[in-house]
């Protein structure tokens, strides 16, 4: 199938660094939230990383202003309807999933494929509330995702080949390398790397370091580019909390309890960066640790 209008869904942190890598891979981008706000400041965001692009000399003026020109903004979900491809990138919570796709679906094309940037839940059962589970896929970016190679294409139990097949070929389109995933919880990555955040999290709870302690220990002795509470940050502690109770409902063991202090600074609302305060504080000019 061939894929020339791509509607994407949550005009977050994710959503706005995806909708960047497909107009500049030459797409038409519709991109959608419930906040205008959020929008206006997503194509501030836009603006700002292709900019970053141009000064390094990995594009050309033009190639910005002509991925600009391919991206739209609006409020109303069924704006989607002409979409070849939908790409829902919302706030990882699956009643919220599950209710964008049930009101997107009549007003879609027959054909239309149906993917979530989900970084945990069953894609299986996303698609069994929708009314094409074999035109549905988990299409996970990471994140930052102008920068970050890898995407995960997971396959849910009744997605078909045709609609993989397509979904190989659109992450090639965008200079991607794509990684084939099983529908478990939390699939490859996050399956891996959340543990380990969780595990900091724990480390910090216990007293054993500090905030500065534990991602200088990372950085410097195991060579992550980030610490671990920096990453959650960035990441968002909301997402990360998210991501663990999936995998404690999901594979019931007691090894993926997320950490009480987790979910106190994201009852906190101190969600990371995106509110300017989680394992440090954003506010200032340089970040500072809050523990
Ligand atoms: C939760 C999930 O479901 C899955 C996930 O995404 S898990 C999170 C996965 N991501 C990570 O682990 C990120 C770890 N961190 C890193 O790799 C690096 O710190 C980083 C790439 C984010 C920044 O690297 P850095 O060396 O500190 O910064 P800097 O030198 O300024 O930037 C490196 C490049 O990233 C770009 N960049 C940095 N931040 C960016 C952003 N937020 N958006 C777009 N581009 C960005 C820069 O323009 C630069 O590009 P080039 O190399 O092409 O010139
Ligand atoms: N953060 C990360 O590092 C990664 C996240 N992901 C996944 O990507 C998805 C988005 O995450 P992220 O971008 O970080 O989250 P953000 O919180 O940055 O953005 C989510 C956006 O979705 C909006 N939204 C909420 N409900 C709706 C709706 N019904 N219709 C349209 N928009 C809606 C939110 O609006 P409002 O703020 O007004 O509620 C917000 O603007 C999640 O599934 C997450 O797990 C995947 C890879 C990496």
């Amino acid at each position: 199938m061939q894929i020339h209008k791509v509607g994407v869904i949550g005009a977050g942190q994710m959503g706005n660094g995806i909708a960047h890598v497909f107009a500049l891979a030459g797409y038409d981008v519709l991109l959608n939230d419930i906040s205008q706000d959020a929008l206006t400041r997503a194509l501030a965001l836009i603006d700002r990383n292709l900019g970053r692009q141009v000064v390094r000399e990995k594009i050309t003026e033009a190639e910005k202003a002509n991925a600009i020109g391919r991206i739209s903004t609006t409020t109303t979900l069924t704006d989607l309807g002409a979409s070849d491809l939908v790409i829902e990138a919302a706030t990882e919570r699956e009643t919220v999933k599950t209710a964008i796709f049930e009101d997107l679906q009549p007003h879609l094309k027959p054909d239309t494929i149906l993917t979530s940037n989900t970084s945990s839940i069953s894609i299986t059962r996303l698609a069994s509330r929708t009314d094409r589970p074999e035109k549905f896929m988990g299409l996970h970016f990471m994140n930052p995702v102008p920068v970050m190679q890898l995407v995960e294409l997971i396959r849910g139990i009744a997605t078909d080949e045709p609609t993989y097949k397509t979904m190989l070929g659109v992450v090639e389109s965008l200079g991607k390398t794509a990684a084939s995933a099983e529908d478990f919880p939390a699939f490859i990555v996050n399956r891996i790397l959340m543990p380990m955040i969780n595990e900091a999290v724990y480390t910090l709870y216990e007293g054993v370091g500090n905030v500065r302690s534990i991602d200088e220990s990372m950085k410097l002795g195991a060579n992550h580019p980030m610490g671990p509470l920096e990453l959650a940050d960035f990441i968002g502690l909301d997402t990360c909390l998210a991501i663990m109770n999936v995998l404690h409902d999901g594979l019931a063991d007691t090894k993926y309890r997320p950490c009480p202090l987790l979910t106190k600074y994201v009852e906190a609302g101190w969600l990371g960066r995106k509110t300017s305060r989680g394992f440090y504080d954003y506010r200032g000019e340089t970040p500072v640790p809050t523990r």
